[in-house]
């Protein structure tokens, strides 16, 4: 019987509906596709006002769901169902293993990941948005780093493209508010970010943080988590969290100060104290400074030589040295994903998002 012949129930909208925030970031035409349908099965036609033309994101749902016209909520529920079921098999053939070494690996938008020498580089790819970390960019590196684990590298490489390792989070997350609202929302950031951090407390093999720039946010917090950081001279480690109305992620309320200790640690995670590569180092966070003129030679000459080293002593060494920590680690992580869901939704977290993104305030 094809697709279309059948009639979507309840309970398999019910299952599209939680299956959906499973899912790889669809990119917005889909997402605007998925809204419109939503609206249109649960609604029936548009029945509100047009949004202003500044609202732009708003406009953009109004115009999708009253393109339905008066598609039937049946239909539209079906529709739903079988385009989240077209975008589940293709983002499960996505997140297989891919063999072929020794060039750039298909299949991501804001990475580039390549395996070459026994060495699985992570690069970060959005240079004009200072690599600032996007819905579709956490779930690729989740996807990136559960393909390295599986595939026949011997030590994995995090990095940024561009004048900037990473801008942490991208503050644009905030704005994509789903029809079942802000709540909804604080709570999906909250599951990605714990998914996230966890691929991290759990990666089985020695994992390298090539920090060829500054540093923001969250792209700053899980380095506790990595087995070693090499820094260039120009980068800069930053997380403001009191500034942005949030709290530390990635482990860090345990890392930084088993790391650095308890008043330093404090002077980064609640004052938002802005390091140098130099001072990171002196505080252990940073294994060793290069000059930036010759950082990516410098430390891929190094790598190369790793690399080589028998990878299952390296994964065995990691292990002894990391897990008697990970159960303890991810619960740290869950503790800090739910009082962020709790910050979300604060006044002075909306406050200082929306002072960055009306141009009101930079770091
Ligand atoms: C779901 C899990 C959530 C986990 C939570 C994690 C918490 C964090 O990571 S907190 C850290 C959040 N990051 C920031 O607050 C940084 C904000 N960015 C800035 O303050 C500045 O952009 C900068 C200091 C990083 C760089 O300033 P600079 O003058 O050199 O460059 P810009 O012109 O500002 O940036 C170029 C371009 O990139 C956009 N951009 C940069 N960073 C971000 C970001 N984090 N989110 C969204 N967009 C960012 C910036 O708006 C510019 O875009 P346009 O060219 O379109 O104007």
């Amino acid at each position: 019987m094809s697709k279309t012949a059948m009639r979507a129930s309840q309970k398999d909208f019910e299952s599209a509906l939680s299956q959906v925030k499973r899912l790889k970031d669809p990119g917005n035409e889909v997402k605007l596709k998925l809204y419109a349908l939503y609206k249109q099965a649960t609604e029936g036609p548009c029945n509100t006002p047009k949004p202003g033309v500044f609202d732009l994101i708003n406009k953009a749902k109004w115009d999708a769901w009253n393109a339905l016209g008066s598609l039937p909520k049946e239909t539209a529920r079906q529709n739903y169902v079988d385009l989240v079921s077209g975008l589940s098999s293709s983002s499960d053939s996505s997140s297989q293993v891919k063999p072929e070494a020794d060039r750039k690996q298909p299949g991501y938008e804001t990475l580039v990941v390549t395996s070459e020498d026994s060495i699985t580089k992570i690069m970060m790819n959005r240079p004009a948005k200072k690599n600032a970390i996007t819905i579709q960019m956490y779930n690729e590196i989740m996807l990136a780093l559960k393909a390295a684990s599986k595939d026949d590298s011997a030590i994995t490489v995090l990095t940024g493209n561009g004048d900037y390792y990473s801008s942490g989070n991208d503050l644009s997350n905030f704005t994509d508010i789903p029809p079942e609202g802000i709540e909804e929302k604080a709570k999906s950031s909250a599951i990605l970010l714990r998914d996230f951090v966890d691929c991290f407390i759990d990666f089985p093999k020695p994992l390298i943080a090539v920090v060829n720039g500054p540093a923001v946010g969250i792209s700053v917090t899980i380095l506790g988590l990595f087995d070693t950081v090499y820094a260039s001279s120009r980068a800069t480690f930053h997380t403001p969290f009191s500034h942005l109305g949030q709290s530390p992620e990635g482990c860090s309320s345990y890392t930084f100060p088993k790391i650095m200790g308890p008043a330093k640690a404090a002077e980064m995670l609640i004052f938002g104290k802005k390091l140098t590569a130099a001072e990171a180092c002196a505080q252990g966070l940073v294994t060793e400074v290069f000059p930036d003129s010759t950082f990516q030679k410098e430390v891929w000459t190094r790598l190369k030589a790793y690399s080589k080293l028998p990878p299952n002593a390296m994964r065995i060494s990691k292990q002894v040295i990391r897990n008697r920590e990970k159960e303890k680690l991810r619960a740290i992580n869950a503790e800090e994903s739910r009082a962020l869901q709790e910050r979300w939704l604060s006044d002075e977290c909306t406050n200082a998002v929306m002072n960055f993104l009306t141009r009101k305030a930079k770091l």
